[in-house]
């Protein structure tokens, strides 16, 4: 069974960090630099549980304006089962809650269809090769 817990605060965040660290260093190889940043300190992140297992999270930022989506990671073998899409829905609606009418992500091309399946639409494409991905208002219906 899925489910879902908020966390806020660095010194909560040992859980996402953790899953953090499993899938964009581990798994990604990428620097452990990216594990955490000066948003987490006031970041809204989701951890989503398969049972017990703490299995994805993701986060919500405010930055230059903008309420923006990121660091979302499912592990490996979890994948495929829409966690990342409600991973994505929960942080929607978490910051219309909070009341943003616009939600942004900046995304590699690769999941630009995992978000539009969430009704985010593309503003821009960067010179390297990510997008700007905007979604207006809430979301609504339920994961495919
Ligand atoms: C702004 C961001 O944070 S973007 C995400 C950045 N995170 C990463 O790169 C971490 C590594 N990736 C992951 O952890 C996962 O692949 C996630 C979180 C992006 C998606 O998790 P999942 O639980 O598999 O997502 P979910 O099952 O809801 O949707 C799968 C969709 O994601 C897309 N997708 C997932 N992985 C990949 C991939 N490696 N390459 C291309 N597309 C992918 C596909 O569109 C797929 O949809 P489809 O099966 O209908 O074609």
């Amino acid at each position: 069974m899925v489910s879902t817990k908020w966390f806020q605060g660095t010194e909560n965040l040992e859980l996402c960090f953790e899953i953090r660290k499993s899938v964009f260093c581990d798994e990604l190889n990428m620097s452990s630099e990216f594990i955490s940043d000066i948003y987490d300190g006031f970041s809204f992140n989701v951890v989503l549980y398969e049972d017990e297992k703490a299995v994805g999270t993701g986060r919500l930022i405010f930055s230059d304006g903008k309420y923006l989506i990121d660091k979302i990671c499912v592990l490996s073998e979890y994948r495929g089962n829409s966690l990342g899409e409600l991973i994505i829905r929960m942080l929607v609606r978490k910051a219309v809650t909070i009341g943003a009418k616009q939600t942004y992500s900046v995304l590699d091309l690769k999941y630009k269809r995992l978000f539009e399946k969430v009704g985010f639409k593309e503003t821009s494409l960067n010179s390297d090769g990510n997008c700007l991905m905007l979604k207006e208002g809430d979301v609504g219906g339920h994961c495919s």
